[in-house]
């Protein structure tokens, strides 16, 4: 029987005595700054904060009217009731009527403006934080984890808007109604109070066996569902291959232990928390009863009045409340902060910089020259990623890249595209040092075309647009047809209008490609960055998309990571890259001239 008690369903309870040794010692996140944080997030409020402050204020006369509101009861009974003096009763139970009326309309006008003010503060660092993150440079990105920004983006900037919602009058006003409930109580009689209060050891060391357990239990089925959840969306993106391994029955069996572990978690976590508003109700009810008896025997012997137990026992039972929204607050407010130091800590990331010089206008030619470059990603690298290269490309012309993986093809046309900054040497284009030429006025006239391109979850039209927003429909369907995709496009259910998904999983991979040469086409680019797709493709669109570049290519510098003979072979200048050098460069004959690397390369079919 016992048994069954203790675990009704079959499941153990699955915090153990080591667990909550763990979590005993495990600290609260916290801000290493929060006096800066919040100045920072007073900053947002902006012009909210005249309204904040009478939020505040309201806060302040809400508390002393929940405090007045018992104690004009105990009023009530001792100068009325008991003395059966009803001459005046009207008008003091029209003031306590008044009282609440107030007491109500102030804690909407609270909670309406607050909301109002935590949405708007919100909204501002959002927008603060995307705009910062779309001017940060490219290193800044590779030195974090997508999910990590993502979870700033999101999670972090929740808590905060949640904490200002919510937590922050609740805080506020359970510190004033803590207070003056306890001041109140005791200026009315001290030895009541004590008696009041006793209930507050049990309260709080109830709530810490509880919450300790709680705590971790949520956790354990918070990971969980996440594990469950990523199974779920691994088998259904992944069945093709569920299926064609025949995995079914390995799946299903490792579902039913994740499944299972859930359903346990779940049944403790919301076993244990269901416990907390029983146990405040016990022991309010103790509380309550502790008063009643010690004031009935202290009103005995006059000690104190009826009205006054009628008090503290009103004032008792107001006094949980706060205690316990403090309890359940004080994390959620110390980790908000901690998550707005980590939001604010992006915003002060140094930005890219940019030329001073404001020649937007400026349409770049196409000649390009690297002066003796040399760049390293991180500065503790040991040997640059590029060193001393040098070469001049004149405009129009194409330049092949080739070289073995990891030589530094890629990086080259990421410093072209001056995603990073060179440490040594300079890249002029025209003849202009890059940093003197605003990062706009290079990239709006770069285009690059990637191995695996990139689609937005947007129409064919506009993926297409991307390379020129204010590119009219007439434009988007010419470079479509230039691009050689016009007839592809055609052919989707609705056609220049159908949504692609953000992986294009509904077009082929050669398709993708001829997509982006069109949105290429349509940006009208002086300045080429291609990467050759070395996934084959088969015969008929590889063609296309051949015709494709060769259309883009017309007239325009080009870079191109050449995979392919036929490109190299077509490509005016070739460059050889090995280990960061740039070994050998020239046109074709003087390269198999000297029966060097390229040389090598080529009867090696290594190309
Ligand atoms: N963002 C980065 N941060 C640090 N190191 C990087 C970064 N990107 C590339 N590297 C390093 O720089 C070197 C050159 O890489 P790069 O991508 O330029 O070579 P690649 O010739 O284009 O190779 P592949 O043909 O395989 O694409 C490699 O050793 C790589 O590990």
């Amino acid at each position: 029987m016992l048994n069954f008690i203790r675990k009704p369903f079959g499941y153990e309870p699955i915090v153990t005595k080591e667990d909550l040794k763990k979590s005993n010692k495990k600290k609260v996140e916290k801000a290493s700054d929060w006096k800066g944080v919040l100045s920072r997030i007073w900053k947002l409020v902006d012009e909210q904060r005249f309204l904040l402050i009478i939020v505040l204020l309201l806060v302040v006369v809400s508390s002393a009217l929940a405090l007045l509101g018992p104690y004009l009861i105990g009023v009530i009974i001792d100068e009325y009731l008991t003395k059966s003096n009803f001459a005046g009763l009207a008008k003091i139970i029209g003031i306590l009527v008044i009282v609440y009326v107030f007491l109500s309309v102030s804690m909407y006008l609270q909670s309406y403006w607050m909301i109002g003010i935590s949405q708007q503060t919100i909204y501002r660092m959002r927008t603060g934080l995307f705009n910062k993150l779309q001017k940060l440079p490219v290193s800044f990105f590779d030195r974090r984890q997508h999910g990590e920004l993502m979870s700033r983006m999101t999670n972090d900037i929740e808590n905060v808007s949640q904490t200002l919602n919510s937590s922050f009058i609740q805080v506020f006003s359970s510190i004033l109604t803590l207070v003056g409930t306890t001041a109140v109580m005791l200026l009315l009689s001290p030895l009541l109070t004590v008696i009041t209060l006793t209930i507050v050891p049990f309260m709080y060391f109830a709530m810490r066996w509880i919450t300790r357990r709680t705590s971790k239990l949520f956790k354990e089925q918070q990971q969980a569902v996440g594990e469950l959840n990523g199974m779920i969306e691994e088998t259904i993106s992944g069945q093709r291959i569920v299926k064609a391994f025949s995995q079914e029955s390995r799946m299903l069996e490792e579902f039913s232990v994740k499944s299972d572990r859930l359903k346990r978690t779940g049944f403790w976590a919301l076993t244990y928390s269901g416990f907390i508003p029983k146990v405040m109700n016990l022991l309010n009810n103790a509380s309550f009863t502790l008063v009643a008896a010690a004031g009935g025997i202290l009103a005995y012997y006059n000690y104190v009045t009826i009205g006054e137990i009628v008090i503290f026992t009103e004032y008792a039972r107001q006094f949980t409340r706060p205690l316990n929204d403090l309890a359940n607050q004080f994390n959620t407010v110390l980790s908000a902060i901690a998550g707005a130091e980590r939001v604010f800590t992006i915003m002060d990331e140094p930005e890219e910089v940019d030329a001073a010089i404001d020649n937007k206008d400026y349409k770049l030619i196409g000649d390009v020259t690297f002066e003796n470059v040399t760049f390293r990603y991180n500065l503790e690298e040991e040997s640059p990623i590029i060193q001393h290269v040098s070469f001049h490309v004149d405009a129009g012309k194409t330049a092949a890249l080739v070289g073995a993986t990891g030589a530094g093809k890629t990086t080259i046309m990421q410093l072209l595209a001056r995603f990073y900054e060179v440490n040594d040497g300079r890249i002029l284009i025209d003849g202009i040092p890059m940093d003197q030429l605003p990062r706009h006025t290079l990239r709006s006239q770069t285009a690059f075309v990637l191995q695996d391109p990139f689609l937005f979850e947007m129409t064919v039209k506009e993926n297409i647009r991307y390379g020129k927003l204010n590119a009219t429909d007439e434009e988007v369907i010419n470079a479509a047809k230039e691009a050689n995709a016009h007839d592809f496009i055609r052919k989707l259910p609705n056609g220049y209008d159908t949504i692609l998904t953000a992986d294009g999983g509904e077009i082929s991979q050669g398709q993708k490609q001829l997509l982006s040469i069109a949105r290429a086409l349509v940006a009208d680019p002086a300045l080429l960055l291609l990467d050759e797709a070395t996934s084959s493709i088969d015969t008929v669109t590889e063609l296309k998309i051949q015709e494709a570049l060769e259309r883009l290519m017309e007239g325009r510098t080009s870079f191109v990571i050449a995979h392919r003979l036929n490109t190299v072979r077509k490509a005016d200048l070739v460059f050889v890259m090995e280990g960061g050098k740039l070994v050998e460069s020239g046109d074709q004959e003087e390269l198999l001239k000297q029966k060097g690397l390229y040389y090598n390369m080529l009867t090696n079919a290594k190309i």
